[in-house]
């Protein structure tokens, strides 16, 4: 090679790395903590890079942290101030890349609990994420989804999380229970049919009784039904703006379930309580928090972004503290949810075998009514 341009690449170079350098020792201070050996690796090279070898008395066996350093810096010897300095770049890099891979939010698809077909169900920053998937059909429960939202709570009670939290994708949260769920008669009868349902609801309502963490409702959209009153048993609901709170059990020949005749009336008064389970009165978000039902409603554009983020802060709080509290504040009334669910279930029981729930569903069904 040309001399002249020999020394002008590496002059170019040394310009180069200067520049890394002081874009590095910028990048440093934004890194996750990358633990004490890389620190003090890192103290090195910078005392290395900025002031050659290592030129201060050694400290004194009991200052631990300061000898530690010393040791560090003293061991890189005469290494010339350029390759410290080029050594710290490679260092910081090699780091925020790591770093910026292990904060890449994995797409949903891969973060998926494998086992569910009409859930998706996710694990992350301490939060288990129950989201109903039948956006097509508003998240309608049909029986699977039923079961398999049983078989969610059970793990998520069991798993690693801090909080458990139940939504729906698209724009319904959930227009309640599947309406074709009635169409699926066995050769046992339709009495038989209504007992196994009446089952299947009084063991539903009971994994939310039972749910041993805090239990948060993420409304983003409308929610009818089941979906609205077994919100009684969350410990927080957080709603779009654009949901609302609809459940017209009379209208479909039905009566209140999800221990709704007890928490409702507990928690908006019997009259504001009866104006809904018994006249199917439909809330807006803001009413439905003012009645006490929805902690807090959010505007509807920016609602997952600040509900998201101030769960992952509550998620970071001391889970078996967060559990203890939900426990005090609700055991004692467990048995007496228990009972009411069973009273309930039996109640809906006999109306789904009367002519009222019948023809109610088949105007649905038929596209004869809607809500
Ligand atoms: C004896 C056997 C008993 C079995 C019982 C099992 C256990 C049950 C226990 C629990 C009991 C719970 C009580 C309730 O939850 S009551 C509430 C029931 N829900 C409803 O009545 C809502 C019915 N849906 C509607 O009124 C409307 O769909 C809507 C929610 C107001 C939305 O209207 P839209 O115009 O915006 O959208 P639409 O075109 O109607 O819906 C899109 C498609 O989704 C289907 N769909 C929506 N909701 C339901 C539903 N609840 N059940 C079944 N299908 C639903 C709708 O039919 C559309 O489908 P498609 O595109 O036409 O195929």
């Amino acid at each position: 090679m040309v001399p002249a341009l020999q020394l002008h690449m590496s002059k170019t170079a040394m310009r180069a790395s200067q520049k890394d350098f002081e874009s590095a020792l910028s990048q440093v201070k934004r890194l996750k903590d990358p633990g004490n050996e890389v620190k003090l690796k890192l103290y090195a090279l910078y005392k290395q890079a900025t002031e050659g070898p290592c030129n201060t008395p050694k400290p004194g066996v009991f200052d631990l942290i300061n000898k530690a350093k010393w040791d560090a810096w003293n061991a890189l010897g005469s290494l010339p101030k350029e390759t410290a300095r080029q050594n710290y770049v490679d260092l910081v890099s090699g780091l925020s890349s790591s770093s910026d891979s292990s904060s890449q939010v994995k797409p949903e698809a891969d973060r998926k609990q494998p086992g569910y077909e009409t859930l998706v169900v996710t694990s992350e920053d301490s939060i288990t994420k129950i989201m109903m998937n039948r956006p097509a059909k508003k998240n309608a429960i049909t029986i699977q989804m039923y079961n398999e939202i049983m078989l969610a709570l059970k793990a998520a009670s069991k798993d690693d999380s801090a909080i458990t939290v139940l939504t729906g994708n698209g724009d319904y949260y959930s227009s309640g229970n599947d309406l074709s769920n009635f169409t699926d008669i066995p050769p046992e009868g339709i009495e038989e049919k209504a007992k196994s349902s009446a089952i299947l609801l009084r063991d539903f309502v009971d994994c939310f009784i039972d749910f041993p963490k805090p239990l948060i409702a993420v409304v983003n959209g409308p929610a009818v039904g089941i979906s609205v009153t077994i919100l009684g048993l969350f410990d927080t609901v957080y709603a779009s703006s654009r949901a609302t709170f609809h459940t017209p059990f009379s209208h479909l020949g039905q009566s209140p379930e999800g221990c709704s005749s007890y928490t409702f009336p507990k928690i908006m008064g019997p009259a504001k309580a009866a104006e809904m389970l018994i006249f199917g009165k439909k809330l807006t978000a803001a009413e439905a928090c003012a009645q006490g039902l929805v902690t807090e409603v959010f505007p509807d554009s920016t609602f997952q972004k600040e509900v998201w983020t101030r769960l992952k802060a509550y998620s970071k709080l001391p889970p078996n503290a967060m559990r203890i509290s939900k426990q005090v504040i609700r055991n004692r009334e467990k048995e007496k949810l228990r009972a009411i669910n069973a009273e309930e279930s039996r109640a809906l029981q006999e109306r789904w075998l009367s002519d009222e729930c019948t023809n109610a569903v088949m105007n649905f069904l038929t596209r004869k009514a809607k809500l």
